[in-house]
C-alpha cells in the first residue's frame, strides 16, 4: 500500500466518522450550500461468496475480470443522484478469512450506515455460517435500527444451487431482512421468489439500501460534492495469520 494510499483511507474514515451530523456552532443562516452525504454499507460474508464482484459490479459496472482473497478490506464507491441529491455510496468489501480481516475489524464497524449479508447458493456452507456473521455484527453493537439485507450470489450456477429460495427467504424473514438472489457475473438472471424482478439485481440491490437510507436519515454534513474517488485497498500484512424488516422497494 502506498503512502497516498494510506492518506487516502485515513480521509475516507475520516469523512465516514465526521458525518454524523452539523457542528453545534452552525445555524441554519450560516449553514454552507448542501454537501454530499456518503453512506457507509458493509459487505460481508464468507471467502469467495463473491463479496468483491457484487461491489465490483455496482461501481464500476462490469464483472472483474480476475479476483484475488480480499484482504483487510477494498474501499468501492459511486456517487448517484437520488430526486436531485447527490449521494456518495461507499461499499466496504470486507476480507472473508478469518486471518485477513482480524485487524480491521473494529473499522469496518464504525459508523457503518447499513449492512449486507452475502452468501453463495451453491454453498451450504456459506449460507450456514450466516448466524456467524450477525452475531459479529452484534458484537460490534450493530443495532437493529441499521439495514440490513440478505444477498444470494452466484444465482447463474443453476445446476449447483444448495440453498433453495424457501430455506433463505424463511432465513432472512426470521431476521427481519429482505432477500435478493442475483449473480454478479450475470446481471439479467432471475433470482427466486425473494428477490427483484428487475432485469439488473445488483443495481437493484444497492440502490434499494441508498433509498432506504435516504428515506431514513436527515440530511448531513460530509464533504463537497465532487468526483468519485476510485477505490483504495487496505492490506494487512500477508504474513499475518492471521426492527422489524423493511420492504423492497422495487420488488
Ligand atoms: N459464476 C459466478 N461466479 C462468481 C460470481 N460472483 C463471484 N464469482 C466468482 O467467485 C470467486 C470469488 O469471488 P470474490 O468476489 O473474490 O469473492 P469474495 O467474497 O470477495 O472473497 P474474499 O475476498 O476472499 O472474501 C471468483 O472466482 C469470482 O469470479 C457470480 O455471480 N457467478
Amino acid at each position: 500500500m502506498t503512502r497516498n494510499n494510506k492518506a487516502n483511507i485515513a480521509n475516507d474514515m475520516a469523512e465516514v466518522e465526521s458525518s454524523a451530523g452539523f457542528p453545534s456552532s452552525l445555524t441554519s443562516a450560516t449553514l454552507p450550500p448542501p454537501r454530499t452525504r456518503i453512506f457507509k454499507i458493509i459487505v460481508i460474508g464468507d471467502s469467495g461468496v463473491g463479496k468483491t464482484c457484487l461491489t465490483y459490479r455496482f461501481c464500476a459496472g462490469k464483472f472483474p475480470e480476475k479476483t484475488e482473497a480480499t484482504i483487510g478490506v477494498d474501499f468501492r464507491e459511486r456517487l448517484i443522484d437520488i430526486d436531485g441529491e447527490k449521494i456518495k455510496i461507499q461499499l466496504w468489501d470486507t476480507a472473508g478469512q478469518e486471518r485477513f480481516r482480524k485487524s480491521m475489524v473494529q473499522h469496518y464497524y464504525r459508523n457503518v450506515h447499513a449492512v449486507v449479508f452475502v452468501y453463495d447458493v451453491t454453498s451450504a456452507t456459506s449460507f450456514r455460517s450466516l448466524p456467524a456473521w450477525i452475531e459479529e455484527c452484534k458484537q460490534h453493537s450493530l443495532g437493529t435500527e441499521v439495514p440490513r439485507i440478505l444477498v444470494g450470489n452466484k444465482c447463474d450456477l443453476r445446476e449447483s444451487v444448495q440453498v433453495s429460495t424457501d430455506v433463505a427467504q424463511q432465513f432472512a424473514d426470521s431476521h427481519s431482512m429482505p432477500l435478493f438472489e442475483t449473480s454478479a457475473k450475470s446481471p439479467s438472471s432471475q433470482g427466486g421468489g425473494g428477490s427483484c424482478s428487475s432485469s439488473d439485481h445488483v443495481e437493484a440491490i444497492f440502490m434499494t439500501v441508498t433509498h432506504k437510507l435516504k428515506s431514513q436519515k436527515p440530511l448531513m454534513l460530509s464533504q463537497p460534492s465532487g468526483t468519485v474517488a476510485g477505490g483504495v485497498t487496505i492490506h494487512l500484512d500477508r504474513g499475518r495469520d492471521g426492527a422489524r424488516g423493511w420492504a423492497c422497494s422495487s420488488c
